[in-house]
């Protein structure tokens, strides 16, 4: 199912991005701008820590990754790991908010993760976690940052999360099972300007992608059996 949810990028990069970046212009002009958007407090189960990983982790955890996972051409972009999960990635349990832990694992660790690879013009398109994946799901972002969209299409509801390197989200009850979440397919990222001034929120600046990696870490459902 993974699989399917990640595609790769397009080599005509710079063509591909200014056709994707026009895309998005119309897109942001015609049909998402007919959504509400909403900040992340109002979505029940969503919290981000920005700066949440120290830097030595995150490159430790880069350097035992193999390499061929973060080449610039089609192949291997993810990597599937089930327990007991090398060190340091184990570490990232650690590093899980102590009331997602206690409220939403029962104390448990994580059983599965996820590790992908996003060059510029590479997305996941909108969908809810498998439900063979417990509640509660937590995200650590590496490398560079990038927009994840969460949204409630029955309300038009939309929320940007810029997820910084180095930072991690968490999602589960509404956030998990009703919201979608997505990453654009797009070679950057439209980052307002200001958030203070109300006139000024409305202005975005255009960010280029570098390549990011993210490491989901999940729960398997207690019943759920495999094959
Ligand atoms: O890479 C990410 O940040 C999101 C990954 C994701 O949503 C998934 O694997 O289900
Ligand atoms: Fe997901």
């Amino acid at each position: 199912m993974e699989d399917e949810l990640f595609n790769d990028s397009c080599d005509e990069e710079n063509e591909f991005d200014r056709a994707l970046q026009e895309a998005d212009q119309d897109s942001i002009h015609n049909s998402v701008s007919s959504w509400t958007q909403v900040p992340i407090e109002s979505i029940s189960g969503l919290s981000y820590y920005p700066n949440w990983l120290p830097p030595d982790l995150q490159n430790q955890i880069a350097n035992v990754l193999p390499e061929s996972l973060f080449s610039d051409t089609n192949s291997g972009r993810q990597l599937h790991l089930y327990v007991p999960f090398p060190e340091p990635i184990q570490r990232l349990n650690k590093y899980l908010p102590s009331e997602f832990l206690s409220d939403i694992w029962r104390d448990q660790p994580a059983e599965a993760s996820i590790i992908q690879v996003y060059n510029p013009g590479d997305g996941i398109i909108p969908h809810k976690d498998l439900d063979m994946f417990a509640d509660g799901v937590a995200i650590y972002s590496f490398f560079s940052d990038i927009t994840m969209v969460f949204t409630l299409p029955s309300q038009k509801l939309k929320c940007d999360v810029r997820l910084q390197k180095g930072s991690l989200v968490v999602m589960h009850g509404p956030a998990r099972y009703q919201w979608l979440h997505e990453i654009p397919f797009r070679g950057g990222d439209w980052i307002p300007l200001s958030s203070q001034d109300e006139a000024a929120s409305s202005k975005q600046t255009w960010m280029p992608r570098n390549q990011r990696f993210s490491i989901t870490m999940r729960r398997i459902v207690e019943n759920h059996t495999f094959g």
